[in-house]
């Protein structure tokens, strides 16, 4: 049975919950469910601590899990990366007092707060700067003002709380982050394989629509490269033996572009419709 750790609380753990839904597999009936099985997908699911999750599967005692990029690379555990999921996207940045910081060499000799310290630890050895870190457990940007820190390193996602704060960003992004599927490096496991593959699935459905549309034979390869589709677009005949039928796959994003620039070349009969699954 595949073991799976997944997200029990926070940022991550309603999205993954939905995407893992939308993959096929069972969903927790209640809230406090710390273990559940599926038994018709053979695999076991672990609620856990999103920062905990990059321990159980860098030590092998759970094959896959759910987390974010930066607490995987926070925990500096043997388990890499499998798939990107596409949510809980953030970046992790450096912030101080309005005015304060112009950029990053100014933090030598500085107090950092973050809640993420092996990830700032790491960036900070990688520019040679020498700071203290402080590791506090949440509420970061608060730090400052009640003087334990001169700057912090912390998750941004809209930038609000740190504009509450009285605090803006400064200096590079130290880490772009988002929801990833993570295992053991170089183990290659039949049954994770699957659920790679449902994700995938569930991402390419996300991203993507079905295109039909009906166009003169002679203008369809024009057509075709307007929507090459993931391989090659379907052409089929009509009774009309002067036209055809094409049927694509669109980044969803780009649907009404694609639709405007194919009616403008002569495709008439334009359908759009959502892909509910698939398998690539
Ligand atoms: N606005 C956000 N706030 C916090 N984390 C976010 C946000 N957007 C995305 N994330 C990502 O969510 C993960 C943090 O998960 P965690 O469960 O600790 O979130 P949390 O909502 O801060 O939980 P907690 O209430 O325990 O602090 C990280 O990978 C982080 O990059
Ligand atoms: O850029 P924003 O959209 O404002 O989001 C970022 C904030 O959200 C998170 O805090 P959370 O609510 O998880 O509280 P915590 O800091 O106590 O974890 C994170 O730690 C930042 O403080
Ligand atoms: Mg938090």
């Amino acid at each position: 049975m595949l073991r799976v750790a997944v997200p029990n609380k926070g940022s991550l753990s309603e999205a993954a919950a939905e995407m893992l839904a939308e993959a096929g597999y069972r969903k927790r009936r209640d809230n406090r469910e710390l273990v559940m099985v599926d038994p018709d997908n053979d695999v076991e699911f672990f609620f856990l601590r999103p920062r905990d999750i990059a321990v159980y599967v860098g030590q092998g005692t759970l094959d896959v899990g759910i987390t974010g990029r930066d607490l995987l690379l926070d925990a500096q555990v043997e388990a890499v990366e499998l798939l990107e999921l596409g949510f809980a996207a953030s970046t992790f940045r450096f912030a101080g007092p309005v005015g304060d910081f112009r950029d990053v060499t100014q933090l030598a000799g500085k107090r950092l707060a973050t809640s993420y310290d092996g990830l700032l630890r790491d960036y900070l050895a990688g520019l040679g700067i020498d700071a203290r870190v402080v590791r506090l457990d949440g509420a970061v940007e608060s730090s400052v003002r009640l003087g334990v820190a001169d700057a912090i390193a912390d998750v941004v996602e809209t930038g609000n709380t740190l504009k509450a704060a009285g605090m803006e960003i400064f200096g590079e992004p130290i880490l772009k982050s988002q929801a990833v599927l993570i295992g053991r490096p170089g183990e290659r496991n039949a049954a994770a394989e699957v659920l790679i593959r449902r994700l995938q699935g569930v991402l390419v459905a996300r991203q993507y629509v079905l295109v039909d549309y009906d166009i003169r034979k002679d203008l369809v390869e024009k057509a075709a490269a307007l929507t090459p589709g993931l391989e090659s677009p379907t052409v089929s005949p009509l009774r009309d033996s002067d036209w055809v039928a094409v049927r694509s796959m669109v980044l969803k994003k780009s649907t009404n572009q694609v639709m405007d620039e194919l009616y403008d070349l002569g495709a008439r009969a334009i359908l759009v419709s959502s892909i509910h699954a698939c398998r690539i």
